[in-house]
């Protein structure tokens, strides 16, 4: 089993390029099983996760190539079938985004019930309501999900909650739904604007991505498109981190700064500097941080998936903060392998109350999900001695070459392979 061994490490310095967000290159790559025509994707991850995502397509019925790096060619000549592999749900939960895509092209989507994960239990009751509305028939037996409609037809949703990966399914499905489909508040996420454009570029017509509303026209068909992603705004939020944890000073590059206002601005109240230019955005601390509080929201609140690496931060700022989760009901499981590094952090329901210490220890600590992976590593390149880092598949399944960019910045990290 691969590990990482991180040891205390000088102020980072030097340029590190942010990868296509795993975000969108999910949802897109699900997409793309609604096109008649190619799909050419650009600035693709090289993640565990669209690997899974490319075995699922493949086992649908497309042809997905690599066509040189980051650049991949999906072509769905024909539907093979419209369930996705047990093995594959079970290993991501993104698989579900294939739901919409199946349903919009053939009618008919089957899969298994994707699980809960480590952070949360994560129904898709809300995906579901949303195809429902749109007249799909929902039949739930034996562990699967089957959704079958003779015809689509728009009409208006709303969303209990933003989910993002609801207004996703429900927004690609209702491209070929009769009429006009409206989703009520929608996921505001940058993703899904993304997810839009690449739909409009295919052929939709989308309105309001971005927006609490969305409207959806439907169309017959969709074409060929090429597209590129968006930077990953939770890697940006991630160096960004690194940097002001380390005393750093680092530039971050291909980050849309619209996309991380709320996270450059708590960074920005612990004391860190931040000075975007261009697509560019330049970190620098002296790793003195002020304690910060923080509560997790929808987009363009700030991001659940920053809540653990913001917290290895505020485990070594001076004085106290309170971290609150509002998105899932059980994204601390971090805060136990922060503990063991030393870190003071007392959990109260959905609040975590962090003391921020002089110093953090090197210890053998174990990733529980991929963004408590980022916080292991933030925590480690401040400890004092050794850490060992253990289950970094997490880690693999979301962020590129994490420890060799970190290296290039000068920080002390191994993967070492048993
Ligand atoms: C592949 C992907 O894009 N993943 C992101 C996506 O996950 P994902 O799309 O799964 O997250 P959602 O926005 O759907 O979930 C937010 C909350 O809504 C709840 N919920 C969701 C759907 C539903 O039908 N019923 C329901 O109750 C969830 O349990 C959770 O508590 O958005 C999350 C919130 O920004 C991010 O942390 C994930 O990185
Ligand atoms: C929770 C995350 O991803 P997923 O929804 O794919 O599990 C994440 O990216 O932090």
């Amino acid at each position: 089993m691969a590990r990482l061994i991180v040891e205390k490490s000088p102020p980072l310095k030097g340029h590190v390029k942010v990868s296509g967000a795993k975000n969108s290159v999910l949802p897109i790559m699900a997409a793309s099983l609604m096109s008649e025509g190619n799909i050419v994707l650009q600035d693709i991850p090289n993640l565990e996760d669209v690997d899974v995502m490319k075995d699922v397509l493949d086992a649908i019925g497309s042809q997905v190539q690599y066509k040189g790096r980051g650049i991949i060619e999906i072509i769905t000549p024909r539907i093979l079938t419209c369930e996705a592999p047990n093995d594959l749900v079970k290993k991501m939960r993104a698989s579900f985004l294939i739901m919409g895509a199946l349903l919009a092209r053939t009618g008919r989507a089957r899969m298994y019930m994707p699980g809960g994960c480590n952070i949360g239990v994560r129904p898709v009751d809300l995906h579901l309501k949303g195809f429902s509305a749109l007249g799909t028939e929902i039949i739930q037996e034996h562990g699967y999900i089957e959704a079958r409609a003779k015809k689509l037809r728009g009409t208006t949703i709303y969303l209990d909650f933003p989910s993002v990966g609801a207004t996703e399914n429900i927004m690609m499905a209702a491209c070929f739904a009769e009429g006009q489909t409206v989703i009520e508040n929608a996921a505001e996420e940058p993703e899904i604007v993304d997810l839009a454009n690449f739909l409009n570029k295919m052929g939709a017509k989308i309105k309001g991505a971005g927006t609490d509303t969305i409207k959806i026209e439907g169309v017959k068909q969709l074409g060929s498109a090429e597209h590129r992603v968006i930077p990953d705004r939770i890697e940006v939020g991630t160096f960004m981190a690194a940097g002001a944890i380390t005393g750093g000073d680092i530039v971050i590059d291909n980050v849309i700064m619209d996309h991380v206002v709320s996270i450059a601005a708590k960074l920005k109240e612990a004391g860190v500097e931040i000075i975007p230019y261009g697509n560019s955005v330049r970190v620098r601390s002296d790793g003195c941080l002020k304690a910060t509080d923080v509560k997790t929201l929808p987009y363009p609140g700030f991001p659940t998936d920053m809540q653990a690496p913001f917290m290895a931060l505020m485990s070594v700022a001076r004085g106290n903060s309170i971290i609150i989760e509002t998105i899932f009901e059980n994204r601390f499981l971090h805060v136990e392998e922060l503990k063991r590094m030393g870190a003071k952090i007392k959990i109260e329901g959905r609040s975590a109350i962090v003391e921020g210490v002089p110093k953090l220890t090197g210890a053998q600590v174990k990733v529980t999900d991929l963004r408590a992976g980022a916080a292991l590593v933030l925590a480690g390149l401040v400890a004092e001695g050794k850490s060992e880092i253990t289950d970094i598949f997490h880690i693999d399944r979301g962020y590129e070459r994490l420890e060799e960019k970190l290296k290039g910045l000068g920080a002390i990290i191994n993967r070492v392979q048993d």
